[in-house]
């Protein structure tokens, strides 16, 4: 147990060597969760139709792109695997990148706004009791109430970001307990005073008698598509690959009157070494 212990580390993967075996160019896409459907028929109005033989298989490919692999990977195993060189590109919410990156420069943002996926990371407290009055985060960063010995427990899945914002903002007495799901019942479980967890409609916080506070959304997330930027540089393939991509999404994006907000690109002369 132990030897397995060290090899699971919290940190992300370090930039790897590309790893020099493979001449394929692989995309990474959700294998299930909400992103999964609406990762597919965005590509599909792309004409870029992903063909799964199987749907337990987790390989499928596009036949509009020779030598393009596509695997289909949890949201947060296709960002370590991007970062650590076994995904050359992958399409996933701005909010795993954030929190599961953390900060890796290798990953590269080529298109930051594919137009689904929209929600945002918040902090959120119970409407009622010692939170009553609390409605920005300044008042909750002044409660008397948190001190060393009691701190203000919050509750998240995003334990990097979450804590690099609180801290940014100045909060000391703070502890973190990571959750999966359901993190809005935990406040009233007693188990944590806030909780960091992403928004969409806000029916959830509401149907739990939570409520935000000014000034505590940490990002605003929709889905993206990413690339290693050592690929991107090196690997034969994945900045055409990129570049055919980026056509498609920018033609049925325009088309469907959405404006692009990042085109890194283009492409051809921007990526900085790496
Ligand atoms: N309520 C929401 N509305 C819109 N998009 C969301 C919402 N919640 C999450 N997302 C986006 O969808 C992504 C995947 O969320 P989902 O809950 O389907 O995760 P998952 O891949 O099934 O993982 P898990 O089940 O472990 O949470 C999130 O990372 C985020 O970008
Ligand atoms: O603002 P809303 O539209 O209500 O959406 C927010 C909810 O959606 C996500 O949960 P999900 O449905 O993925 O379930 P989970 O709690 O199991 O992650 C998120 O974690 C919130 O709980």
């Amino acid at each position: 147990a132990a030897a397995a212990a060290t090899a699971v580390s919290a940190k992300p993967a370090a930039a790897a060597p590309l790893s020099a075996d493979r001449s394929v160019v692989r995309l990474g896409l959700p294998s299930k969760g909400r992103m999964a459907e609406l990762t597919l028929s965005l590509l599909k109005s792309c004409q870029l139709s992903v063909r799964q033989l199987n749907p337990r298989q987790y390989t499928a490919d596009i036949p509009q792109v020779p030598n393009l692999e596509v695997w289909f990977q949890r949201p947060t195993d296709i960002v370590r695997k991007l970062c650590s060189g076994d995904l050359d590109l992958g399409i996933v919410g701005y909010d795993i990148i954030s929190e599961y990156a953390q900060g890796n420069d290798d990953l590269v943002i080529i298109h930051d706004a594919l137009d689904f996926g929209h929600c945002r990371l918040s902090l959120a407290v119970p409407k009622e009791g010692i939170f009553d009055s609390i409605n920005t985060l300044e008042d909750l960063l002044n409660m008397p109430q948190w001190t060393e010995e009691r701190p203000m427990r919050v509750v998240t899945g995003f334990g990097y970001v979450g804590a690099k914002f609180l801290k940014e903002k100045g909060f000391k007495h703070v502890s973190f307990l990571a959750g999966d799901g359901a993190l809005e019942s935990y406040p009233a479980m007693g188990m944590a005073d806030a909780i960091v967890d992403l928004v969409s409609s806000g029916t959830t916080l509401r149907e739990n008698n939570l409520k935000e506070i000014e000034g505590g959304v940490i990002l605003e997330s929709q889905a993206t598509l990413v690339a290693s930027k050592k690929s991107l540089n090196r690997r034969e393939g994945v900045l055409e690959i990129s570049h055919e991509m980026l056509e498609r999404l920018e033609a049925h994006l325009t088309a469907s009157g959405k404006i692009m907000v990042n085109l890194y690109i283009f492409l051809c002369h921007t990526i900085t070494p790496d």
